[in-house]
């Protein structure tokens, strides 16, 4: 599929059976918030989820940032199948428990940039064990001071990488990238031989749109445009009625599924 011009891309088709599903979370699925805990779940995010796994025969999965624990608390009862941490932890089809990549310390790099930051209203470290986020979205003007002290906190780190994202800069497992989590999750039933379709709106999931659009599947932007994807949705609201949509699509076309 040929990537369009900023601003010019479709919205997506609906799904069909053939497809796999790939979801990011905030600012895909949530509107973003002012810090990461005050966001807010739609009511029926956990059964839409769960109602299109199954429609799918399972082959959906969330490809996310965070960590998957915490994913898990905010779509409870929904048990979550797929990337946490940009692709550093997985829950593959079928199993409960989250394997991860080889644990990176970063406690002592949360420890220096609270130090450095106790005193600056507006400014949040979150520690997600084996990344920290940096987010300035109350203090934007101190966006190159988090920079520059994210940088000097990791610089000796070659274990790590920095990726900038919506008023955020996160340190991250280097080996960890959202393509590759997608490239995994598609070499495994039910996500095999499935054409992918992945949402995402920021830049960590930028970097999987080739991945996508290389498997001959959709990418799609959320927000701002991009040259990258294939398809545009304007907003998580816009997400979530296309879910919807394909959902009651499926359903006409294949009945109701049972839990995968
Ligand atoms: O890959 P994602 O699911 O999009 O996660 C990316 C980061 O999202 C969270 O931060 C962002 O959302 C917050 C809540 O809306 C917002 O306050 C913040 O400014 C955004 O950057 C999350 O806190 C990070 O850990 C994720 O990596």
């Amino acid at each position: 599929m040929t990537p369009h011009p900023p601003d010019t891309g479709p919205p997506p088709p609906l799904l069909t059976r053939r497809n796999a599903l790939f979801l990011d979370l905030d600012g895909t699925l949530l509107e973003l918030a002012s810090t990461p805990d005050a966001v807010v779940v739609p009511q029926d995010l956990s059964a839409l989820l769960a109602s299109l796994a199954s429609a799918l025969g399972g082959a959906l999965a969330i490809v996310t940032g965070r960590a998957l624990e915490t994913v898990d608390a905010l779509l409870r009862p929904w048990t979550v199948i797929g990337a946490g941490l940009h692709g550093a932890e997985y829950r593959l089809p079928g199993m409960r428990t989250i394997d991860r990549l080889p644990l990176l310390p970063v406690r002592n790099i949360v420890e220096q940039l609270r130090s450095r930051f106790a005193s600056v209203p507006g400014v949040l470290v979150e520690d997600k064990e084996h990344s920290v986020a940096l987010h300035y979205r109350l203090a934007p003007e101190r966006r190159e001071e988090c920079e520059s002290a994210m940088l000097a906190v990791t610089c000796q780190r070659t274990d790590l990488r920095l990726m900038h994202g919506h008023c955020v800069i996160e340190a991250l497992p280097a080996a960890a990238d959202k393509g590759s989590a997608i490239l995994r999750l598609l070499q495994r039933a039910p996500f095999e031989f499935r054409v992918p379709v992945f949402l995402g709106d920021d830049v960590t999931d930028e970097e999987a749109f080739p991945v996508v659009s290389g498997c001959g599947g959709m990418s799609v932007r959320v927000g701002a445009s991009s040259p990258r994807a294939t398809h545009i949705l304007s907003s998580p609201s816009d997400v979530l009625r296309w879910l919807r949509a394909s959902l009651t699509a499926l359903e006409a076309a294949y009945g109701k599924a049972s839990e995968p």
